[in-house]
């Protein structure tokens, strides 16, 4: 089924089914305009219990709201799930929360931040003497700037985490905090769910399934396994555009007045240590495509090259199923990767602090053997290879299986025309 069919599918059970089931409650969300965006639409017709409590367990306004809205009778049409799974992640959630887990870590985000904030002001100071290597190292600390607003997009720094996030997000790296919650938030409730997870729309450049792979030309699949990285550092300056417009039609203008500040402090500043505007813009480029292949690079490790699931799969199989640990004892694997590589613990709890993700990697052993599920970790070799043997088996298997359908066809019409 193509993307779009899959979407407008999508769309047309939500609008039939507006109701949700937290805590064993049917709720009439019919007249409920959901202060988070359109995000509880992709839990219409089903159980919300753990996406609610992963994203609000400590929100009492939240609870409160939820309290509110009217009950329906029970659905027949309920789609099965292990309810087992929701009882279990309830009791979990709340015993991360009770042994202060969630609590923020201000000095280890601190001394993070002000490390990438002193490689950005080295990569600009440093500028006129190697504009391309200033530029890698400025894209090292944008994408680091990706990793610290991801932190404030998920409230993990208590009450400062939105201006944290607009900081790295909106005055250092140019983009859009709103954006990013937006899609972001979606793809933790959706995980490697086809139409629903945004991150999975790469095509018609890379496909990393058979059902993706349809959308994706003869060329593309031949070489996307050479062509993902580099391609990734050219497509950011698409997905750039895409971000600022977003800001732009929602009429964000505190985020459109961010990126502005944030284009005159790098203009300003790459002129005023001597750069001339070649120089300027050979920094500015070689970080803006670096920084789009170093997220790319590790947020594909721990994700794409796993199984895609149906809409209705529970929290713990999607976090089990759709991700992927490497490396997930190192703490400096961690901070290279902005803690992609405990991604399982992150999809787990997403609003944890990333510093205390590893704290709960026994808890989340024993829940996936407890229920029978995989818990895929692995070493950073075996991500790598896994992710790129993926990206090549896909294009391979769906090309021989064009040539035999275009094989078929010609058997076909030779039949034909022998008659
Ligand atoms: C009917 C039940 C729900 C109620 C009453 C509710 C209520 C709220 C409220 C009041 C906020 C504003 C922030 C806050 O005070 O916490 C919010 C934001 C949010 N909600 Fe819900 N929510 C519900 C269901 C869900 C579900 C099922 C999800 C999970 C997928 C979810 C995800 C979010 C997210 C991600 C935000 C933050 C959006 C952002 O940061 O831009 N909510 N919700």
């Amino acid at each position: 089924m193509g993307m779009d069919m899959e979407t407008k599918e999508s769309k047309k059970k939500v609008a039939a089914k507006p109701w949700t089931q937290i805590h064993g409650r049917v709720v009439d969300v019919k007249e409920f305009r959901h202060p988070g965006g359109n995000i509880l639409d992709n839990f219409h017709g089903m159980d919300a219990t753990t996406a609610f409590e992963a994203f609000h367990g400590h929100s009492k306004k939240a609870t409160l709201m939820l309290n509110s809205l009217p009950t329906l009778p029970e659905r027949p049409d309920m789609p099965p799930q292990p309810m087992e799974h929701v009882t279990a992640m309830t009791e979990m959630l709340a015993s991360w929360r009770a042994r202060g887990l969630y609590e923020p870590r201000p000095l280890a985000s601190t001394s993070y931040a002000l490390v990438v904030v002193a490689a950005i002001v080295s990569a600009v100071v440093f500028a006129p003497l190697a504009p391309v290597c200033c530029g890698l190292l400025l894209g090292t600390a944008w994408a680091h700037c990706g990793f610290l607003q991801h932190m404030g997009g998920h409230r993990e720094l208590g009450k400062v985490s939105l201006v944290w996030q607009h900081f790295f997000e909106g005055l250092l790296k140019g983009g859009s905090a709103s954006w990013w919650r937006n899609r972001h938030n979606k793809h933790h409730a959706k995980t490697n769910v086809l139409g629903e997870d945004g991150d999975l729309r790469t095509t018609p450049f890379f496909a990393w399934d058979t059902t993706l792979a349809k959308q994706v030309p003869d060329w593309s699949l031949r070489t996307q396994a050479f062509t993902f990285l580099p391609a990734l550092g050219a497509y950011v300056f698409i997905f750039a555009f895409t971000v600022r417009k977003y800001a732009v039609v929602k009429q964000l203008w505190h985020e459109v007045a961010l990126m502005l500040a944030h284009y005159a402090i790098f203009i300003t500043g790459l002129f005023k240590v001597g750069c001339t505007l070649s120089q300027a813009l050979t920094v500015y480029c070689t970080a803006y495509a670096f920084q789009g292949v170093y997220l790319g690079f590790f947020f594909g490790l721990s994700h794409f090259a796993v199984e895609r699931l149906p809409s209705t799969a529970t929290w713990l199989e999607s976090s089990m199923i759709g991700t992927v640990d490497w490396a997930g004892s190192s703490a400096f694997a961690g901070y290279i990767s902005g803690f992609l590589n405990v991604q399982i613990e992150h999809h787990m709890a997403p609003q944890m602090p990333m510093e205390n993700l590893r704290q709960i990697r026994g808890d989340c052993k024993a829940l996936a053997k407890k229920f029978n599920l995989p818990f895929r970790e692995m070493s950073f070799v075996a991500a790598v290879k896994l992710m790129m043997y993926g990206l090549y088996k896909t294009g391979r298997d769906e090309l021989a299986l064009r040539k035999s359908y275009t094989a078929a066809a010609a058997a076909v019409l030779d039949k034909l025309h022998a008659d």
